[in-house]
């Protein structure tokens, strides 16, 4: 029998968690957790998920605004939105929602944003140390941070003696997630498009993380049988099924074959999409605690 992981409940568990930090920080220093979401343009994708990331900000105790500008925005008016942000004592964590629009260049923005209050973890600052095994100083990356958290629940802390594969290289989420497995002792493989016979290495996997970008690729010979796989994709495809136009959420993960297959599985949605939101959350309260000059929990 295949376990499902129920991301949305372990997410709820680590906002119930946040709620208990951002009430005690509020009551001891009178420090209120302060999130500021940044968005350029009007992709509706990103739009809805900005809205759910400042309805769980609320939902959380904390200040929580949301700037959003017009898609011919430029790219002095954003550095100049993030500078104040920068120097607003009230605001905690920044993010700047990812994509945007063509004609700006996103790196410069992410870099300008105070490591401080990177809750993206994006900055090279956090990067590295993350990289360099500094857990406590740094923030990591929330969509690495949050699978992280799945794989602890069946596997615990400590992976030693286990393969880690995860598929995808990106700074975003590939580089982190593999640190971070690296970091908890696991013996990891980052593999990617240019990997001579991805499906055998995927197959060596004890924890397979997939983030391939590709709608269920992952196939059932692709997993080791007891595997447990990690599925990161967020892909929106045709469901015809659905009705005339209609769409539906797909993982990397071809989720049915591979329930045959693997011990335990990630769901889309449902899985670490939910995650990312609560490692979110869970990195402003640790950004606040910091500025307070409090010890800030863990999760
Ligand atoms: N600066 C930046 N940081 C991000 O963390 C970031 C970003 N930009 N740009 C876009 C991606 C995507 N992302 C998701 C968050 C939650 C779900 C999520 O909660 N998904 C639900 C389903 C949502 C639905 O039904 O559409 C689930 O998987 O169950 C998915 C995707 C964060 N991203």
């Amino acid at each position: 029998m295949t376990t499902v992981i129920d991301g949305k409940q372990v997410a709820a568990s680590v906002i119930e968690a946040v709620k208990t930090a951002t009430s005690a920080l509020e009551t001891e220093t009178g420090v209120k957790a302060g999130l500021a979401v940044v968005i350029v343009g009007d992709d509706p994708a990103s739009h809805s998920y900005v809205t759910s990331k400042s309805k769980m900000a609320k939902e959380c105790g904390f200040k929580s605004i949301q700037h959003t500008l017009p898609a011919e925005t430029t790219q002095e008016e954003l550095a100049k939105l993030v500078q104040s942000l920068n120097e607003d004592a009230s605001i905690h964590g920044i993010l700047v929602q990812l994509p945007l629009p063509k004609h700006l260049n996103s790196e410069p923005i992410i870099q300008s944003i105070r490591p401080e209050k990177d809750v993206d973890g994006l900055h090279v600052v956090n990067a590295g140390k993350l990289a360099t095994g500094d857990l406590a100083t740094g923030l990591i990356s929330c969509t690495p941070a949050g699978a992280l958290l799945l794989v602890r629940r069946i596997h615990g802390e400590d992976l030693s003696g286990l393969n880690a594969v995860v598929i995808g290289r990106s700074n975003l989420f590939g580089k982190p997630m593999a640190q971070l497995l690296l970091n908890a002792n696991a013996t990891v493989t980052t593999a990617h498009s240019r990997t001579k016979d991805l499906p055998s290495v995927a197959r060596t996997a004890d924890i397979l993380v997939a983030a391939v970008g590709q709608p269920q690729m992952v196939k059932a010979d692709w997993i080791k049988p007891g595997a447990t796989v990690i599925d990161v994709g967020v892909n929106r495809i045709a469901a015809p099924e659905r009705g005339e136009g209609r769409t539906r959420l797909v993982g990397d993960v071809a989720f049915t074959e591979a329930s045959d297959v693997a011990a335990v599985i990630t769901p889309v949605p449902g899985g670490v999409g939910p995650m990312t939101i609560a490692m979110l959350m869970a990195n402003t309260v640790i950004a606040a605690h910091r500025a307070a000059g409090k010890t800030a929990p863990k999760f």
